[in-house]
């Protein structure tokens, strides 16, 4: 029967996807759902490959683009066998010995228009012996092991912070396939063999699959992870190398069991001899791996000193990934959109990837060429989001490894003594002069993410914003200590987290 809707009769463009794992089910569940009369969306995934299945730990963001897909979030969070994230706590990266959360949170709340941490430092100088994170909600539910919701009355301790998800990577990509398939994305299993470009302008025309099949569309998605099948393989869109920055180039990972006793709402990042190692919660295991640099330790001895650090006997042998860091220089170049690890990979310190390539699937959805017609500045400014994003969390990773003292291996000697992009420096030295944050309004990692890891790893600015003086010590002191008395109140009412999980009591 003939649709009476007269957006039918429109011209859809055809994507094809290739690659089913994360951020091709991501694309194609979104773009089904945000622009079901503007496309038709075919996504070819080949089993033999598989997928990463990594990537296990995430950013508050995702809780926007799971209520944008109607997800109902505990039904997801069942499925793919999810807990609440508050943050990462990192292990041992400013000096061997150190911890401290990285919230998804705020730090106190200002005062007279002033930074709450200039009010803070104000009155370290004064003899104060706490720290920034004392004030931090997130950092006391993460200790205690509660969680609830936050809400958003602005008022309240409880509009204060956010939280993500920790979820098994290979339920997730899965259950996205099922909302997608039942919305009319078309799949097809099958290794695609070869790519005909356009003779004329140089756009992807058709792939040819292993079983001959020949599939055209308008617009391609790579989303074929590290192979880069089209932006790289096809297209040459030229590659950003950033690995003088970021040397860590493998992982080994292996699960195991967890522990007995309360699961924690938080991933934890502990510094190692050549790099660092993951310890992600979920329901059912616990996901843990050692990303280091294979310039300073092989692959074998990694694995021994992931398997050393288990509290548990791994579920599975280890498995070795590896990578590069670095970025496309377009990630959208001619009719191919590259998103997820074809895109670029920076390493798992601050569970950036699947945020970017939410970010990416979103602003794809929002410069969605009209009746197919792919224009150049559409695409240009997807580029420049997608760079931002990339170069902001670059800095943001290049810190962790630049803020320490550690010299007890090559590989610290060489993080500690490295020389930064201009861009982390400048922001380096406007917080050691006066504890200022580089503002700007788009990307990730906004003031107090940078203030947790400064402040986490040892740097400590040279003074605090001169307005914290207009305000009297002598108020200001029973202040913080009333602003610790509320966050201790307000996190002692929670649940923990287990029974917030539906755990038992
Ligand atoms: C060690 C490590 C740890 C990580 N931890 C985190 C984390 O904690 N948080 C986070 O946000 N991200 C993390 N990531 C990143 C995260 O795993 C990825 O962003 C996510 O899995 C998306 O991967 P993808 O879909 O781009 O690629 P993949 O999962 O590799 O999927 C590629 C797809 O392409 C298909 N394919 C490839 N070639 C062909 C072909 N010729 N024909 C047909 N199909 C093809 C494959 O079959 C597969 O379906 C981590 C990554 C690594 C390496």
């Amino acid at each position: 029967m003939r649709s009476e809707d007269p957006r039918d009769d429109r011209q859809r463009t055809r994507v094809v996807i290739v690659g089913g794992g994360t951020a091709g089910w991501m694309a194609a569940a979104a773009l089904i759902r945000r622009l079901p009369h503007a496309c038709s969306v075919r996504l070819i995934e080949s089993e033999d490959i598989g997928i990463v299945g990594v990537g296990e730990a995430t950013l508050p963001h995702l809780r926007a683009f799971v209520a944008m897909l109607g997800i109902d979030e505990a039904e997801f969070m069942r499925v793919t066998q999810a807990t609440y994230k508050l943050g990462i706590e990192f292990r041992d990266f400013g000096r061997i010995g150190d911890a401290y959360l990285h919230p998804f949170g705020n730090f106190g709340m200002p005062l007279n228009g002033v930074p709450f941490h200039h009010l803070w430092l104000r009155m370290r100088a004064e003899g104060r012996h706490d720290t920034l994170f004392d004030y931090s909600v997130c950092n006391r539910m993460a200790a205690q092991g509660r969680f609830a919701s936050p809400t958003s009355e602005a008022a309240s301790l409880r509009s204060t912070y956010g939280y993500a998800y920790q979820f098994d990577a290979t339920l997730f990509a899965p259950y996205l396939r099922d909302y997608a398939l039942a919305r009319g994305v078309e799949r097809t299993e099958g290794r695609v063999v070869d790519v005909t470009l356009d003779p004329l302008s140089g756009d992807v025309a058709a792939l040819t699959l292993a079983s001959g099949e020949r599939v055209e569309g308008d617009l391609f998605v790579d989303c074929s992870g590290f192979r880069a099948l089209l932006i790289g393989g096809a297209i040459g869109s030229p590659w950003e190398d950033w690995s003088h920055w970021l040397p860590c180039d493998r992982a080994v990972a292996a699960p195991c069991a967890s522990p007995a006793g309360p699961i924690e709402p938080f991933t934890r990042a502990t510094a190692m001899a050549a790099g660092w190692r993951w310890r992600i919660p979920l329901r059912h295991r616990v996901g843990n791996g050692y990303v280091f640099s294979s310039a300073h330790l092989d692959e074998d001895a990694a694995s021994t000193a992931l398997i050393d650090a288990l509290e548990n006997p791994p579920l599975a042998d280890p498995r070795v990934l590896r990578f590069r860091a670095g970025r496309r220089a377009r990630s959208w170049d001619r009719n191919v959109v590259s998103i997820g690890l074809a895109s670029g990979f920076l390493e798992p310190l601050e569970s950036t990837s699947i945020y970017l390539a939410q970010g990416a699937v979103e602003q794809l959805i929002a410069l969605f060429p009209i009746h197919g017609r792919i224009a150049d500045a559409d695409r240009d400014e997807f580029n420049r989001t997608v760079d931002l994003e990339y170069d902001r969390i670059r800095d943001f990773l290049i810190l962790h490894y630049r803020a320490t003292t550690r010299n007890d291996s090559a590989f610290w000697n060489d993080m500690r003594t490295m020389r930064v992009p201009d861009s982390l420096a400048e922001k380096m030295e406007l917080f050691r002069q006066c504890g200022r944050v580089a503002r700007y309004t788009q990307g990730l990692f906004f003031e107090p993410s940078w203030l947790a890891v400064y402040l986490g790893q040892g740097i400590v600015p040279r003074h605090w914003d001169q307005r914290a003086d207009a305000i009297d010590p002598a108020q200001l002191g029973p202040a913080l200590d009333q602003l610790q008395a509320q966050i201790a109140a307000t996190v002692g009412a929670m649940p923990s987290h287990d029974a917030a999980l539906g755990r038992g009591a």
